[in-house]
């Protein structure tokens, strides 16, 4: 199994040492089903919050699925100790610092003022991005995940709520609470462009639908039909156990791959519903239930409004059923960046980019001392007392973004 296990120590070394009695939080920037991301400042260290940080902070005494929820969050902070350092990645987060008292979990992360790019989305007109823009985001995604796979991570949560946009206008990916690793000898492969056969198995199975090898290692486990097919997706679902299904319960129906949910196609799976997403603003195979969403999944070829394309060629070659057969499956993301609908992108100039399609407006006001800001301890107490509850807080999507489109640079 890649879970690895949860980190002995109290706090994580690093330059920037987390004290919460120092942290002010000046405003809530998420919540989701596991912490609550606070925008933060250390009234010591930085008075004036010239270089706020994004806390993530999950309660340990009141996590439902308490054991899931605490390990999901030691192993996150895992992977981005991983990514932090000589492995950091400019489209990646790092971690700052981290600590753990006896009540919180915490950790601290680079904070993207831009929002996500859900939030993005519904700010456009038709609630879709141009092609170009779709190409800016989808390339820097593309160099985000071929990181992780590099690394070793298969990050099986992508999805536009998980994309951020950082002050610069660039891309972070978020959330790695789903993420697993793969054997070594599985990223030497990848590394040497050779197949992806020799995936690592994760102890509890999060597949909705797991490939071969994996069903004969745990037939004798679960009912896993051997043949895999649509009357076996929806006859093998309810049986899964209940540790079992956290990657589902996180990962809407309609974003689940037909195979192989702890493997790096799953991650090529989703940039094409993904990228389906961003184009087309809707999601190609949601069906009136779960049932017809997955038989769709499983069956239905997406469909297109228009005239074929560069980028529709993506999403189908992305969207392909067999993972085997899945652009990205052979040679990684070599493969995705040769496809034709990135024909001329300088792949080496994307950091170089200095005007990415929306450049968050900086909002300082909100930074000083002298706006009232969220006692931590206090938030996660009045979660206890619902009937007490102030006015949600709950983030605004941000600022205004400013359209300044020059792409030209790449
Ligand atoms: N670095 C950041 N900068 C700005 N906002 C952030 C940052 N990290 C997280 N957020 C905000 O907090 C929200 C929740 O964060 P995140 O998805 O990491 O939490 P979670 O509890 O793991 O959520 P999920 O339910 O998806 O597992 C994000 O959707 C985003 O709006």
């Amino acid at each position: 199994m890649d879970t690895p296990p949860p980190p002995k120590q109290q706090k994580q070394s690093s330059s920037t040492e987390l004290d919460f009695d120092n942290l002010r939080a000046i405003k809530v920037l998420g919540k989701g089903a596991m912490g609550t991301v606070f925008l933060v400042h250390d009234r010591v260290a930085d008075p004036c919050a010239r270089t706020p940080y994004a806390l993530k902070v999950v309660e340990k005494s009141t996590l439902h699925m308490k054991f899931e929820a605490d390990r999901r969050a030691r192993w996150e902070i895992q992977v981005l100790t991983k990514l932090s350092g000589r492995n950091s990645h400019p489209f990646l987060p790092h971690l700052i610092s981290s600590l753990e008292t006896q009540d919180f979990l915490a950790w601290a992360v680079p904070f993207c003022s831009g929002g996500d790019l859900n939030v993005l989305r519904y700010r456009q007109h038709d609630r879709v991005f141009s092609p170009a823009v779709v190409r800016f985001y989808l390339a820097e995604i593309v160099c985000a995940l071929e990181h992780l796979h590099e690394m070793g991570i298969v990050y099986r949560d992508l999805k536009p709520e998980n994309i951020l946009i950082q002050q610069s206008g660039h891309v972070t990916l978020t959330d790695f609470d789903l993420s697993r690793t793969l054997r070594k000898r599985t990223v030497k492969t990848i590394l040497s462009s050779a197949d992806h056969h020799h995936f690592d198995q994760p102890a509890n199975p999060q597949s909705l639908a797991l490939s071969l090898d994996t069903q004969k290692k745990h037939r004798h486990r679960h009912p896993i039909p051997h043949r895999f097919d649509r009357r076996n997706l929806t006859r093998w679902l309810p049986t899964l156990p209940s540790n079992d299904k956290t990657g589902l319960k996180k990962t809407k129906s309609a974003r689940v791959s037909p195979r192989g949910w702890t493997r790096i196609p799953v991650d090529w799976w989703a940039l094409g519903i993904l990228t389906y997403e961003m184009s087309y603003g809707t999601t190609p195979f949601k069906g009136k239930n779960r049932k017809e969403t997955f038989r769709n999944i499983l069956s239905k070829k997406p469909e297109f409004v228009g005239k074929r394309n560069e980028l529709t060629d993506l999403i189908e070659r992305l969207l392909e059923k067999d993972p085997t057969k899945r652009l990205g499956y052979q040679r990684g993301a070599c493969e995705i960046k040769e496809h034709v609908f990135f024909k001329g992108l300088r792949w080496d100039l994307l950091t170089e980019v200095l005007r990415p399609p929306f450049i968050p407006a900086r909002d300082d006001t909100n930074l000083t001392e002298t706006t009232e800001g969220v006692d931590i301890r206090e938030y996660f107490q009045n979660l206890k007392a619902p009937p007490s509850l102030p006015p949600s807080r709950l983030p605004s999507p941000s600022s205004e973004c400013h359209r300044s489109m020059s792409l030209k640079e790449f």
